[in-house]
């Protein structure tokens, strides 16, 4: 076990988290807040028995029993008064764990029950986001997912939806959900616009399914970085392209258990894709879902793969490098988190 000093240093770390969803980053005393204000019912009216509603155990088998703890939270997310608030609780949680730069994605097409159109659930993660940032120092950009069980026609509104948010907090668009019912290639017609409007493009693949869907999302679905990329291993041709490409993996440790992209954790491939000089990262994916947060994710990784201190900034730099910031921005978040780790006794 990673020792008091070890966590203590990993807290204090500067860090980024490029893969983290609004929807599976609620905190359950929003949620009894939320339920109050919008008089929605609830199981249970404390924090501790909300946690095994929207939080998945040890027995979490697959993708899709991980996916089913979403219908939860989202009951409560169809405001843009609840959206704006998650949006900033994330900054606040970020700034807990001194993470200076966070990429927060959500679907719009899961928050509209209620009437709001794609560009307003957009308006509000924003404002939250900016909101967040000027009251703790979080710097952040939204990214806006088209879902895999829905069609392209709605799809094609959120790429539309986002497109008018580029360069005013969005910064990319992404796919996700049920990889395995719902493969890349379905999804052409929808990131041809996207790639068509120039918006950057990441996409969940090599998660509940092989290598091929990495494949086909860099090269058919113009992604320039992959959620998760845990199955890559299972094809060397298709892990030397994205090595060649320099393709970043967003690598989701806990989650990436927890769903079974891998049996466990003997078989976790970061160890070797650190090794092959594949840029990964580290980042969190869901953490009221997975009961996590960014500087436990390092924890276990110092913890299960004997990562050394060097090799634990190398991953946090390597998410500097991957964010979906413009030079000038990249090259000023890279100094900033770089005297802050020197001032630690941390040498580079
Ligand atoms: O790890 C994931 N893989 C695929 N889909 C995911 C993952 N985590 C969250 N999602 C889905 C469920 C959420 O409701 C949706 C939007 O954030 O994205
Ligand atoms: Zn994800």
């Amino acid at each position: 076990m990673a020792h008091n000093r070890t966590l203590e240093l990993l807290s204090r770390l500067p860090k980024v988290d490029l893969h983290l969803h609004l929807d599976g980053s609620v905190k359950p005393e929003t949620i009894l807040e939320l339920a109050l204000q919008q008089g929605i019912d609830l199981p249970v009216y404390h924090k501790e028995g909300l946690i095994p509603h929207m939080r998945v155990g040890n027995e979490c088998g697959s993708l899709i029993e991980y996916l089913s703890k979403f219908h939860f939270t989202t009951k409560f997310m169809q405001s843009g008064e609840a959206l704006e608030r998650i949006a900033y609780e994330v900054a606040q949680q970020s700034a807990a764990h001194n993470c200076k730069y966070v990429e927060v994605r959500f679907a719009p097409q899961l928050h509209r029950n209620n009437g709001l159109t794609v560009e307003e659930t957009i308006h509000h993660v924003v404002e939250g986001m900016k909101r967040g940032q000027r009251d703790y120092g979080v710097k952040g950009g939204v990214i806006v997912i088209c879902m895999r069980n829905h069609s392209s026609k709605s799809n094609l509104e959120v790429i539309e939806g986002a497109a008018q948010f580029v360069g005013k907090g969005v910064v990319a668009v992404d796919l996700a959900g049920d990889e395995a019912t719902y493969p890349p290639e379905f999804f052409r017609e929808v990131f041809a616009e996207s790639t068509r409007l120039g918006i950057p493009v990441t996409i969940h693949a090599g998660e509940a399914a092989g290598a091929v869907n990495v494949y086909e999302a860099v090269t058919n679905l113009g992604a320039t970085r992959i959620g998760h990329g845990v199955r890559l291993k299972e094809n060397r041709t298709i892990l030397d392209m994205v090595k060649e490409r320099r393709i970043p993996l967003e690598m989701c440790p806990i989650s990436n258990i927890q769903t079974k992209a891998v049996p466990g954790w003997e078989a976790y491939p970061i160890r070797e894709y650190l090794d092959e000089g594949l840029l990964v990262t580290i980042n969190t994916d869901n953490p009221s879902v997975s009961g996590t947060d960014i500087t436990n994710e390092y924890r276990v990784l110092a913890d299960r793969f004997g990562f050394t201190t060097p090799e634990l900034v190398k991953l946090i730099m390597n998410g500097v490098d991957a964010a979906f910031l413009d030079a000038d921005d990249k090259l000023s978040l890279r100094r900033e988190m770089e005297d802050e780790i020197r001032c630690l006794g941390v040498s580079m």
